[in-house]
């Protein structure tokens, strides 16, 4: 789903992000971990063609599309549909004067998704079936989707924002820092639900965490960053349980 070979991104003369090689499968989820400003946002962005400004080399494919290479109708079909973006707060990207439904539906729409734009009765009920399944899939009562973004909690939107990706037919779930704004409880469920999309739907999850802990309970693989370079990759387990570098060990000794 996502092959990556000799990522290379530079803002200026300086290298913020260089990533040899990186792989995630279907039904697979890998984290790139690593401290605040170690280059993995602009890695995910660059999985996308969105580092504005950046120079940047190397081969990306996400679901079957060269990202370096494609046209911009291509391109927009996976950043729109095939590789949903997880953010930190989606709450902030919604429009507050819109209804959780009528967005969904809007997306929908636009992507021709459930009766596409065809407004007729039939593909009205094809479209309110997707959203429902959609809530469904991430845990949501779909009665969520008559309310405001301001009456929905920071776990709700987060599991809203999975909601849309999975009912415009995601194939991969890119999540940055998708926990961070939540408390344990709800970091917990929203974890949950990402599981359980790869378990059961083949989803592939690239995540990108600060938190160790978060990673171990999700990760099949993990690659450690700092300053812009992959130190360390390989199965969670090793990764970190019995880690080779230095800084891998430090990053796990600074847990709680
Ligand atoms: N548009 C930009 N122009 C110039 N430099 C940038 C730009 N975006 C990011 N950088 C730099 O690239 C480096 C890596 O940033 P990045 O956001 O990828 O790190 P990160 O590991 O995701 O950190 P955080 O967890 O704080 O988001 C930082 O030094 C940052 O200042």
């Amino acid at each position: 789903m996502i092959r990556v070979r000799d990522l290379r991104v530079a803002y200026g003369d300086r290298v913020v992000a260089e990533v040899p090689e990186l792989d995630v499968a279907r039904g697979e989820c890998v984290a790139i971990v690593g401290e605040s400003g170690s280059g993995k946002s602009t890695t995910l962005l660059a999985l996308l063609g969105l580092t504005e400004g950046a120079r940047v080399s190397g081969e990306v494919s996400v679901c079957g599309v060269d990202v370096m290479k494609a046209r911009p109708r291509a391109l927009r079909a996976v950043r729109g549909a095939k590789a949903a973006l997880v953010i930190q707060s989606p709450q902030a990207a919604l429009s507050p004067t819109t209804r959780l439904g009528v967005l969904m539906r809007r997306a929908l729409r636009l992507h021709g998704v459930g009766g596409g734009s065809d407004t007729s009765g039939k593909a009205a009920r094809g479209i309110d079936e997707v959203m429902a399944q959609a809530c469904e899939a991430v845990m949501l009562d779909p009665a969520i989707l008559r309310r405001y973004p301001h009456e929905i909690s920071g776990g709700q939107a987060q599991r809203f924002a999975i909601a849309l990706a999975i009912a415009l037919g995601a194939e991969v779930i890119m999540a940055d820092e998708p926990t961070s704004a939540l408390d344990v409880t709800v970091q917990a469920e929203v974890v949950g639900v990402l599981r359980e999309l790869r378990e059961e739907r083949g989803l592939a999850v690239l995540l990108v965490s600060h938190d160790l802990a978060l990673v171990s309970t999700i990760a099949d693989r993990v690659l450690v960053m700092k300053d812009g370079v992959v130190v360390e990759s390989g199965p969670a387990r090793h990764v970190l349980r019995d880690p080779d570098h230095p800084y891998t060990r430090e990053l796990l000794e600074a847990l709680p």
